[in-house]
Parts: structure tokens; C-alpha cells; sequence
């Protein structure tokens, strides 16, 4: 469902004499439907950074990054805009949403927007919220005013309304309590069950361990210093 193929990447600091750093070379892999493979590798190994990538946020120097049937190295940004709302979803540690829009409306939102009834949607968007213990006299309420816990909760929620056959989980499970946390690793075996190909970054080692298939440490794709 995902497949890297000899991904590279570097970044060039225009305000810094155009400095070009390589970070990324070689990056190879692939992850199958009903699969979650773990980014691992010390901080500044390029975990993020290939996310992004995939995600279509950065763009990669040479190789193919495939989800399905499009290679987000090369693609169109409205192939990118189509994938994302189809097929690629990103749950990122924190919430970004237009002002005054309710939190079920929120969660709803991915569905409406693939064509799911109405009705159908905001039926999953409530069990969700009701999962990740979001209160009830909350649902009618913009999340911009809610805490950190609450906003990411809400987030989570969004990201999973819409059974994406392949998902990026960037710390799913980073600062949740441990009743949350449990929610949040059985939505990610729930998703597995029914196909999702998933990429996530745990720093959290137990869930990693639990849902993660397999690990792949991004520092093998780090390029060798320059001499
Ligand atoms: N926008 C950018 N401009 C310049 N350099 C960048 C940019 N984004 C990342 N880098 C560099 O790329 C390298 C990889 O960073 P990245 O954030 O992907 O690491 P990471 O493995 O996700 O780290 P962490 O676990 O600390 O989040 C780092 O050396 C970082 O400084």
C-alpha cells in the first residue's frame, strides 16, 4: 500500500549561504494493508522529515514515495489534495481547525467530505468522541477553546473517522492518560483489522511495541558525513 523507493532528501538554508544539509538518502521500504511499521532512530535521524514527505508537506530530492496508485514525489498538488482526502490520513500531535466550528462538525468533517451521509458521519463522529471521553456538552462547542488533552483527543478522533486505507500516526499516544491511551491503541488495532497500511512514530516504547509490526530505523537512510 506505501512503498519508499530510494528516497532522498536535503535541505538548503537560503539564509545561511545556501548551505545544503543531505539528511535523508537511500530510504527504502514498504509497508503492506493491515501492516504498522514504526519510525525509529535517535532524535534528528529524519523520522519526521520522511513523514512530511510521504505526507507530500516536503518535497523529496529523487526516488518514489507510492500510496496506492500515487507517487507523492512527483505528483500534482491536486493528486496530493485527493489522496489526502481519500486515502492518506495524518494524525499529527496537535489540532488545527477553522474557528467556530463545532467539535462534532470537526470530527465529522473527513467523512462529509468523501460523500458519507450525514447522519452516518456525525453517528461515527459521536461514538468517537464518546471513546476518547470528550463530554457531551462539549460536542456543540468550537475545540480552539479546549485544553491541550481535549484538542488532541478531538484531533484523534478526526483522524480516524474516515477508515483511510493507509495512515501516518505522528506520537498517537503522547501525553494521553491511560485510559485515552488504551482508546487510542485499539482504534490504531482496529484500523489494522480492517487493512489500514499505518507509518507511526512512538516514543512511547510499550505501544510501539504493541501495535508495531515491525521498525524501521530511519538512521540506515542517514547519509554518511561528509569526509
Ligand atoms: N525545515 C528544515 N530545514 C532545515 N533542516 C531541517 C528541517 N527539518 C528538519 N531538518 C533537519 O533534518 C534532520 C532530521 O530532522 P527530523 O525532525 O526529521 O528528525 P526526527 O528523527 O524526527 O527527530 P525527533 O525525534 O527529535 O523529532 C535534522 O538534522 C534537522 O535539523
Amino acid at each position: 500500500m506505501i512503498r519508499i523507493e530510494d528516497v532522498s532528501k536535503s535541505f538548503t538554508l537560503h539564509n545561511q549561504g545556501s548551505a545544503v544539509i543531505p539528511v535523508m538518502q537511500g530510504a527504502t521500504f514498504d509497508v503492506m494493508p493491515g501492516e504498522c511499521v514504526a519510525l525509529t532512530g535517535n532524535s534528528g535521524a529524519g523520522k519526521s522529515t520522511l513523514m512530511r514527505m510521504i505526507y507530500g508537506n516536503y518535497l523529496s530530492a529523487s526516488g518514489h514515495i507510492w500510496v496506492g496508485e500515487t507517487d507523492v514525489a512527483t505528483a500534482e498538488p491536486r493528486e496530493i489534495i485527493a489522496l489526502r482526502r481519500a486515502t492518506l490520513g495524518y494524525v499529527s500531535q496537535f489540532l488545527r481547525v477553522v474557528p467556530r466550528v463545532p467539535t462534532l462538525e470537526v470530527v465529522a468533517e473527513p467523512l462529509l467530505t468523501v460523500g458519507v451521509d450525514k447522519e452516518v458521519a456525525f453517528a461515527k463522529a459521536r461514538d468517537l468522541l464518546s471513546r476518547l471521553n470528550i463530554p457531551e456538552t462539549l460536542w456543540g462547542l468550537s475545540p480552539t477553546t479546549f485544553s491541550g488533552g481535549e484538542q488532541q483527543r478531538v484531533n484523534i478522533a478526526r483522524g480516524f473517522a474516515h477508515d483511510y486505507p493507509a495512515m501516518l500516526l505522528d506520537e498517537p499516544t503522547a501525553s494521553l492518560d491511560a485510559t485515552n491511551r488504551e482508546t487510542v491503541l485499539s482504534l490504531i488495532e482496529e484500523a489494522k483489522a480492517r487493512g489500514a497500511a499505518i507509518i507511526g512514530i512512538f516514543h512511547d516504547a510499550p505501544a510501539r511495541e504493541r501495535v508495531a509490526d515491525r521498525e524501521i530505523n530511519v538512521s540506515a537512510f542517514t547519509p554518511a558525513k561528509a569526509a
